[in-house]
């Protein structure tokens, strides 16, 4: 299938049968496909998936048939021309209406393809014209709407934080991030590193709060790089950065990374480790494992010995044995709907209680390998409560031997600030702080 618009429509019926969206966008995105076409294949998908519920409601708008009963090529035709039209400029709006008209045309005939030229050409004319639900009157059908997200999710937000709060948080999270690298500094420093991405004809900006960390403006496919081929830098979120800081570890260290795949914290922690100490890896599944194998043979992270291991069940044999113990937990991803659009319909409020369970089970279990005097750091990427503090405090109000750690020595100054009093844990926000939402926690054992 050559044509991106085609592939778009075809993978977006895919996601809604509950395909993922991530997984699909690797599979079919192809080299033999022009840089140019993955690039838009890419846009379409996660634009339209990113705003769905909003170009949803302008088609209902529009259309006398009711959404349910437009066939999945046709639905998903219209929504592709209406992102074009609406949400993106480079594409003119007669380009975007015929293609989809005529890709209607190959697959369903020509009365679907009339169908979908009256909708979207109604739709181009009235643009001005559409009226959102009114945010005085519904605060929440509005921001769900407007920015696409699910009410219950909104109403979630809008209760653990505010209204405000909440429509900031909506437009951080439909941003799409630049992308991310965490420098190597096992192989290469800040400056050799910007040279040579300058070399291969990247842009980059510096990290927020990081020195190890730069942004890509702009750059050829990141895979395709010699600097990335050569581990001179990880992709790597700026909090999962900030996470791996907190952690604290250092040469001699003997760490346990108890959800480890694919390895980003695993392979930055032997970096600060200078290759000196141990990093056991673990993660429940045999082909993320070899994800920690491939990233730190690329990475030239040689400490870490990567294991197929359930962290919910127990190894007496290791209780007590480590200085530092990670348990970076499986979690609901709410944090990275920035790069994940799919994960805000995906998730229903029902995962995050039966998340909260495990990431509890995973906590307790984990815990017994902390040494006397040593760390754990429980980290998500998730903003919600129940995964994060109330999970850690639930966890130290049955267990005196561990209390909260100040992460302030930990972490860069700027963020002191956005650490709550006990200064063991803290919330990262893409509206506040720019990066994925996150959450690090930080605790130490002080008896056996
Ligand atoms: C948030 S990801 C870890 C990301 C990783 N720490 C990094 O920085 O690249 C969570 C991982 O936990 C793994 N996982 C889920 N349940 C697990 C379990 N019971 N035991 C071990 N790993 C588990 C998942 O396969 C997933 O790779």
């Amino acid at each position: 299938m050559s044509n991106p618009r085609e592939l778009a429509i075809c993978m977006l019926i895919k996601i809604q049968e509950g395909s993922y969206g991530n997984l699909l966008l690797n599979q079919h995105l192809t080299s033999d496909m022009s840089l140019k076409d993955r690039a838009l294949v890419t846009e379409l998908v996660n634009g339209v998936v990113q705003n769905l519920l909003r170009i949803d409601y302008i088609i209902s708008q529009f259309s006398k048939i009711d959404l349910s009963k437009i066939s999945p090529f046709v639905k998903n035709a219209i929504r592709v021309g209406i992102y074009q039209t609406f949400f993106l400029d480079r594409v003119p709006d007669f380009a975007a209406v015929n293609e989809s008209v005529s890709l209607v045309k190959k697959y369903e005939g020509k009365r679907a393809a009339n169908f979908t030229n009256a909708i979207l050409r109604n739709v181009l004319r009235k643009r001005d014209k559409i009226v959102y639900p009114n945010k005085n009157i519904n605060i929440e059908k509005y921001l769900s709407i407007y920015y696409s997200f699910p009410s219950w999710l909104i109403q979630r937000w809008i209760e653990l934080f505010d209204k405000n709060f909440t429509e900031e948080l909506c437009m951080a999270l439909n941003e799409r991030p630049k992308p991310c690298i965490r420098v190597n500094t096992l192989v290469a420093d800040r400056e050799e590193l910007e040279k040579q991405l300058s070399a291969e004809g990247a842009r980059v900006a510096p990290g927020l709060f990081t020195e190890e960390t730069l942004y890509i403006l702009d750059s050829p496919p990141i895979a395709q790089l010699e600097s990335f081929n050569k581990g001179l830098f990880a992709p790597q979120d700026e909090s999962s950065i900030i996470a791996s800081l907190a952690a604290g570890v250092k040469s001699n260290d003997k760490v346990l990374d108890v959800a480890a795949a694919p390895g980003g914290k695993t392979a930055h922690m032997a970096a600060i480790m200078q290759n000196k100490g141990e990093i056991i890896a673990w993660d429940i599944h045999p082909h993320r494992v070899r994800l920690i194998e491939q990233n730190c043979r690329r990475l030239k992270a040689t400490i870490v010995v990567p294991e197929v291991r359930n962290a919910k069940i127990p190894d007496k044999n290791m209780f007590r044995k480590f200085d530092k113990v990670i348990i970076d937990a499986p979690c609901s991803g709410l944090g990275v709907i920035r790069r994940k659009p799919d994960i805000k319909w995906s998730k229903k409020p029902e995962d995050i209680t039966a998340l909260k369970s495990e990431q509890k089970e995973i906590l307790e279990v984990c815990s017994k390998y902390v040494k006397p005097g040593g760390f754990l750091i429980y980290s998500t990427c998730s903003i919600e409560p129940e995964e994060n503090e109330k999970n850690v405090d639930e966890f130290l109000a049955k267990n005196d031997s561990f209390i909260y750690d100040d992460l302030r020595p930990y972490l860069p100054e700027k963020l002191h600030n956005s650490l709550k009093q006990s200064y063991g844990y803290i919330t990262l926000y893409p509206n506040i702080h720019g990066t994925d939402g996150f959450f690090i926690a930080r605790l130490k054992r002080i008896k056996a």
